[in-house]
């Protein structure tokens, strides 16, 4: 369960270019939860998973993650218990090793220093199964090196590296953003695959609408800094792209013309 309380955060405080990112921001995301965050460009959504994974410290707020208040543990201790995928699908993952020891790098992070290293038979196997929740038949290229992968393949190798070490919370900042429309839905496939299959409690960022209509259980729109609207439940089967478009401030639009 994730909970973000009250989260503020001034960029340039006191200045004439002074930014509230953050307005008091609430949200509250269940165990197992999905939740798709969409909102205008400089909403606040960045800055809100920035927070959370523990990359920018808030100026007031808290945040707490299975009912810990982990506000002041630093990042390296948060990514522990947080797992975070980015846009570019050649930052999670080293281009020059095999897809087996990627997964084994991917591994020995999560795990302690003691761990047995090196590939053996049951680690394979692990990998193996891991990998075929994807269901992109990489469970079969466990010997090719990621660079010959496409990226639709590399940046759903790295969502399954990073859950590796089964965390409290997973985050996909925009991670379908930087391909083609056809590689983004098979990389949400796989996605959705392996957020079902170990049950992650998720939070995505995302541009696409269509997404967010189609996947998660509840979108979540930013709107300066704020929540402005939450569609869960019953209701979020009803939505469609053309309604969450009408929800969209067109302030920001009406500022940047001049108006
Ligand atoms: N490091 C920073 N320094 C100064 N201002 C920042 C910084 N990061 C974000 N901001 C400002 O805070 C506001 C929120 O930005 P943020 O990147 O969180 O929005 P966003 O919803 O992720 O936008 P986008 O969809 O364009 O990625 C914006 O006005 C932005 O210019």
């Amino acid at each position: 369960m994730l909970e973000i309380r009250s989260a503020r955060k001034t960029f340039y405080k006191g200045q004439p270019d002074e930014k509230v990112a953050l307005d008091d921001l609430s949200l509250t995301l269940q165990t197992g939860e999905f939740g798709v965050v969409i909102g205008s460009n400089g909403a606040g959504k960045s800055t809100m998973l920035n927070a959370v994974s523990g990359a920018m410290p808030l100026d007031r707020g808290q945040i707490l993650i299975n009912g810990d208040d982990v506000t002041n543990t630093p990042v390296h201790k948060r990514a522990m218990r947080i797992a975070r995928v980015f846009q570019d699908p050649m930052l999670g993952t080293a281009a020059s090793m095999t897809v087996a020891e990627n997964m084994l790098l991917a591994e020995l992070r999560s795990k302690s220093r003691t761990f047995a290293r090196g590939l053996n038979a049951k680690r394979l196997a692990d990998y193996k199964e891991r990998l075929s929740i994807l269901g992109l038949g990489l469970e079969n290229r466990l010997d090719t090196r990621v660079e010959l992968l496409s990226g639709g393949q590399r940046q759903s190798l790295s969502l399954i590296m990073a859950v590796g070490g089964s965390p409290d919370l997973l985050l996909l900042d925009e991670h379908t953003a930087a391909l083609d429309p056809r590689t983004a839905d098979l990389v949400m496939g796989a996605t959705v695959r392996a957020v079902d299959a170990l049950k992650l409690t998720t939070l995505m960022v995302t541009h696409n609408m269509q997404h967010a209509v189609d996947y998660g259980h509840r979108v979540i729109m930013l709107d300066a800094g704020k929540v402005k609207l939450q569609i869960g439940g019953e209701e979020k089967a009803d939505v469609t792209v053309a309604k969450l478009i009408d929800h969209f401030s067109v302030k920001s639009d009406a500022m940047l013309l001049g108006a």
